[in-house]
């Protein structure tokens, strides 16, 4: 007999509406082919083999007609079975693409997991975890790793080249305290509704500060839990990150590594 605790009923916010202008392609980052296929397929075909959700909402970059035209028939493959899968267009903010996301969901849903197309490769594991966290009680759940570097403050330099004009270093952050976190990030529905309710009344200065949904749920002072996540889910940001993603698709090891 199982002892899984019955899981709520969940759908995968999936936010792909940036511009990727880090990574540089002259194309929504969403679009950059990784291993031959677009970063979002990627994602999405993770999100789809982790089973966790009911529906799959796309968040997706304005005129970006072939990922729509790869969805109508990566929609037709899960004719049989598998979640339903929504498109919506994104917003110029992540936090406005999040919020794009909650106005697709469909009725019925109880938990929702805000996932980072940019996170292509997060293995399934990840996701399970913060599903049962959710199910076990929680009502915000982040995936998060040890931070590996030695962390330190600085005093502002107004946005002065460091290589010019050096940093003065103001401290040490405690390492063992610090995570870097990644998404899927998972809540009860009604506890993100609430918390994108109250940003989207947030002045420019306030908005531009946001850079996650849990940040969001922090600010109601409603608690939210880390569990591990994996080096694997790295966020592709940068030309190096692809080049990273590119060998763990494609290198020796392939993707079948997988770090717990
Ligand atoms: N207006 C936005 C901005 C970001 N995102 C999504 O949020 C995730 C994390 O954002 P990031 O990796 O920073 O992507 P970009 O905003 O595209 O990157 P850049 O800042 O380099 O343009 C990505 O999956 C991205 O598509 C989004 O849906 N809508
Ligand atoms: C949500 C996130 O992926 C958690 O690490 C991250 O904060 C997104 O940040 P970005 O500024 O959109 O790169």
């Amino acid at each position: 007999m199982s002892n899984a605790l019955p899981r709520p009923v969940t759908a995968v916010i999936l936010v792909a509406a940036g511009s990727g202008e880090r990574l540089g392609h002259g194309m929504p980052k969403a679009a950059v082919p990784l291993g031959g296929e677009p970063i979002l397929m990627h994602a999405l075909r993770g999100v789809v083999a982790s089973g966790v959700s009911s529906q799959v909402c796309i968040v997706l970059p304005a005129g970006a007609d072939g990922l729509h035209e790869l969805l109508e028939e990566f929609r037709e493959e899960l004719a049989d079975g598998g979640p339903v899968l929504t498109l919506v267009d994104g917003g110029a903010t992540r936090a406005e693409s999040v919020r794009a996301g909650l106005g697709g969901l469909m009725e019925g849903i109880e938990a929702v997991l805000v996932h980072d197309a940019a996170r292509a490769l997060t293995p399934e594991y990840v996701f399970h975890r913060v599903v049962d966290s959710l199910a076990a009680g929680a009502v915000a759940v982040i995936p998060a790793v040890p931070v590996v570097d030695t962390v330190k403050t600085v005093a502002s330099t107004s946005g002065e080249d460091a290589a010019i004009a050096p940093e003065l270093v103001t401290g040490t952050a405690p390492r063992e305290e610090l995570r870097s976190v990644q998404t899927p990030q998972g809540f009860r529905l009604s506890t993100l509704h609430d918390a994108h309710r109250a940003a989207s009344r947030f002045d420019e200065a306030q908005a531009a500060a946001v850079t996650d949904d849990a940040m969001l749920v922090e600010l109601l002072g409603v608690p939210v839990h880390a569990v591990h996540g994996s080096t694997q889910s790295l966020k592709i940001t940068t030309p190096l990150d692809l080049i990273i993603a590119e060998g763990l698709l494609e290198g020796p090891l392939g993707i079948r590594w997988v770090e717990g």
